[in-house]
């Protein structure tokens, strides 16, 4: 079962084709590691599969039945906003909520537990633009996680992490996955992408010919 196929795919910006003729299945329940040089397609790929990205060819099946939480590598909250980090977690629930309407007992509960389990609750009174980048990334990915969506699309989540977090962080997208979560990351880091379940290879925009792999996933 696939919550996302593409097929013959296309994409790319006004003078580049960043993705030429892709087809790949991103198995539901599943952890999919990218996996590339720089360059490779895999940032325009997740913003695809987000539905942020126009195809120029191609289909793309979708079988979630959210909308994709995802996580950018360039992120895009202002450091002159005077906001917490409580309120960019909270973020993650205008989906359900509309930006101007008040949070609900259970939204406060939902970001409440996202924040404890990206071990940031301590942080949600401090102002965003005071955090360190790994404390931001944590608190980006705690926002994705209050979507509550079905499909997490995450690029280069490791980014600015320390070891101890790495561990964490890949702790935590193998019980999202257990909870049954589709999981699709682009990496650069070899231990990330070994723990995952499949891993799909890109080189200049192509998936490389026989070097898409699956393995036995983290530690399942
Ligand atoms: N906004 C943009 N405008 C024009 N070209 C772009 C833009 N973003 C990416 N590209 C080009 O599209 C191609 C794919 O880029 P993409 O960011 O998807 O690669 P990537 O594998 O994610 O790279 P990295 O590992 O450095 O994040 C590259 O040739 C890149 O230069």
């Amino acid at each position: 079962m696939y919550a996302l196929t593409v097929t013959d795919m296309y994409a790319g910006y006004r003078r580049r084709l960043a993705l030429q003729g892709i087809t790949a299945s991103f198995p539901t329940g599943a952890i999919t590691a990218l996996v590339g040089h720089n360059g490779s397609g895999k940032s325009t790929l997740l913003n695809v599969l987000a539905g942020v990205h126009p195809t120029t060819g191609g289909t793309i099946e979708r079988r979630h039945r959210r909308r994709p939480a995802l996580v950018l590598q360039r992120h895009s909250v202002p450091d002159s906003l005077p906001l917490t980090t409580g309120h960019v977690v909270a973020m993650g629930r205008w989906e359900q909520r509309g930006m101007w309407r008040r949070l609900t007992t259970l939204d406060r509960r939902i970001i409440g537990e996202c924040m404890e389990r990206l071990a940031i609750s301590h942080l949600a009174d401090r102002r965003f633009d005071g955090l360190s980048g790994g404390q931001r990334q944590r608190a980006f990915l705690a926002q994705a996680l209050a979507q509550q969506s079905d499909l997490l699309l995450l690029d280069e989540p490791e980014t600015g992490l320390d070891a101890q977090t790495r561990t964490s962080l890949t702790d935590l997208l193998d019980e999202l996955r257990d909870d049954g979560l589709t999981i699709v990351h682009a990496t650069h880091d070899p231990a990330m992408a070994e723990l995952a379940d499949h891993r799909i290879h890109l080189t200049n925009g192509l998936i490389t010919p026989g070097a898409t792999s699956t393995g036995d996933g983290s530690r399942r």
